[in-house]
């Protein structure tokens, strides 16, 4: 049996008066890579921020690990332990280097063993081919390097689910290829479990096992990855999928 990880059920998210998404619903197993796809504007960076507490929810309800989590984001202090977050902006502290960077949560919050911590974080960092930055500051990096350090920050976490909200929108192309390869490479060989906001559709097409499609903060189509790709249900999806030029 599947291991469900995430569950949403007729989740309604308000800025205000407005409501920006409406009635959403839709569940992640274990292992499972789930891709939130559709025009700017279309509610994808609300909802990925709604499941990591960063925005509270007015009604509706969210599972995790089968237990109801409280819409109060204040109460998550836990929970966002277990859900890594990469932003487009990567977010790291500016007066820390890299290693320090990925050791803050891992050992102040989670109260781990910083020896054990530091050596995870040098394989970590091995991993993602920039152990020999591990001692630099944040402005010596590139933006795709940013954007690695932030991936193994979020996973000296050990989260149990990633969510990904546009990590490669602010770099050059040529340093977006090895960034999505680090993300293909924790669902093939980690099967992490992971949401992921992207508006890279050959990436997209290649990892997503169901694919969320938003219009208007509405779920237009929930299909898996391949089918969405091949088939678009709807005409609003397939508009969108020639527009991307995919
Ligand atoms: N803090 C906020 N206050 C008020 N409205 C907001 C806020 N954040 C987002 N919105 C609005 O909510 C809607 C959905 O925005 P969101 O950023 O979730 O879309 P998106 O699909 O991620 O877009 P993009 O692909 O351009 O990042 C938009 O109309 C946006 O203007």
């Amino acid at each position: 049996m599947a291991e469900e990880i995430l569950k949403v059920e007729h989740l309604n998210k308000f800025y205000g008066d407005w409501q920006a998404l409406h009635d959403i619903n839709f569940s992640i197993n274990k292992g499972e890579v789930v891709t939130l796809l559709g025009p700017s504007g279309s509610g994808k960076s609300t909802l990925i921020r709604t499941l990591n507490g960063l925005e509270p929810f007015k009604d509706g309800r969210i599972y995790f690990h089968g237990k109801q989590v409280d819409p109060n984001p204040k109460t998550w202090q836990d929970l966002r332990q277990k859900i890594g977050m990469v932003f487009q902006s990567y977010d790291l502290f500016p007066n820390l280097t890299v290693l320090d960077n990925i050791l803050l949560a891992p050992v102040k919050v989670q109260g781990r063993d910083k020896a054990a911590v530091q050596k995870e974080a040098l394989e970590l960092l091995d991993r993602v081919e920039l152990r020999n930055h591990a001692d630099a500051y944040p402005r010596e990096l590139s933006g795709g390097q940013k954007q690695r350090i932030a991936i193994v920050r979020a996973l000296a976490m050990h989260p149990e689910l990633m969510l990904f909200d546009e990590v490669t929108a602010s770099l050059d192309p040529e340093m977006v290829r090895g960034v999505l390869k680090i993300i293909k490479e924790l669902s093939d060989q980690d099967h992490m479990t992971m949401i992921i906001v992207t508006h890279e559709m050959n990436f997209a097409a290649k990892i997503a096992d169901q694919v969320l499609f938003l219009e208007n903060g509405r779920i237009l189509e929930e299909t898996p990855g391949q089918q969405f790709f091949d088939h678009p249900q709807t005409d609003r999806a397939t508009e969108f999928l020639n527009s991307m030029d995919f």
